[in-house]
């Protein structure tokens, strides 16, 4: 008996952070996801975007990321129990100690209903145009995880721009993938036709979460989306802080793979 469920209702919070400014980051992202968890019934999962607890004030994260979790996956975890909810917590800066040495990772955690975490993604593809990679240490695997025994991914923003590492993580019969972003214009065209392409390539659902607002001169688009896995964008947000409320029909992805049996037809023997 396949107990696997045929949809999943998640919210996406797409909002504007403060660089450098944890404490507010935190009390904003508790207060959205309790708002949006009290206006509307039936959430399965909330989805946040990238490095919300930090932004991007790269110099200071030695000092201000989360330690392992601490404080603001240790919030969220209480959130998720609290209100019985999965929760795909964006990315965060977080520090830990590797072989006597401290780093700092831009990592998603994956909290489920009970408030556990079931699963850890540290960002494989830094991006060095932000400097990603002189402040942050690069993630070694990938991640998959079960939500309500539907089998998910996730990777984050530069992180879609690379097709063969996606392929790999879809290879694992995953139906859904998360894409937490902050990614800034004028690249806004990449962020739509990138999710898209991915998910009519792999034939999976794709649910990217993007930052709105403005740092400086950097001015991100929002625009966080959920694509079927036909390529058709189900629902899309402008460029200002807003949540979506949506429900996936998983059944769309077995109806299209039967059409479409893109994976059977693949030649690994070839390439
Ligand atoms: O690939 C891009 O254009 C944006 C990537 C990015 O901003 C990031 O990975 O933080």
């Amino acid at each position: 008996m396949n107990l696997q469920k045929n949809s999943i209702k998640l919210a996406l919070i797409q909002i504007d952070i403060e660089d450098g400014k944890v404490e507010d980051n935190l009390n904003k992202v508790l207060k959205e996801v309790k708002q949006t968890l009290e206006k509307n019934k039936h959430i399965d999962a909330v989805v946040l975007p990238e490095m919300w607890n930090t932004g991007y004030d790269l110099k200071n994260l030695d000092k201000i990321a989360d330690n392992m979790g601490n404080p603001c996956i240790e919030n969220l975890r209480e959130l998720a129990r609290n209100f019985g909810v999965n929760i795909i917590a964006g990315s965060i800066a977080d520090k830990r100690k590797v072989e006597g040495k401290t780093k700092v990772y831009n990592s998603s955690y994956i909290i489920d209903r009970r408030g556990e975490i079931i699963a850890r993604y540290d960002k494989v593809h830094l991006f060095r145009l932000m400097k990603e990679d002189k402040f942050l240490t690069a993630g070694e695997k990938m991640a998959t995880f079960e939500l309500d025994g539907i089998k998910c991914g996730i990777v984050i923003c530069y992180d879609l721009r690379f097709p063969e590492f996606i392929r790999k993580i879809a290879l694992e019969d995953i139906k859904i993938l998360f894409v937490p972003a902050q990614w800034p214009l004028p690249r806004d065209k990449h962020w739509r036709l990138l999710n898209i392409v991915r998910a009519i390539e792999n034939q999976i659902y794709v649910v990217g979460v993007n930052r709105a607002g403005r740092q400086g001169n950097v001015i991100f688009p929002g625009a966080s989306l959920v694509v079927d896995p036909w390529g058709e964008v189900e629902v899309e947000l402008d460029d200002k802080e807003a949540v979506i409320c949506h429900s996936l029909s998983l059944n769309k992805i077995e109806k299209i793979r039967r059409y479409m049996p893109v994976y059977d037809d693949r030649r690994p023997d070839i390439y």
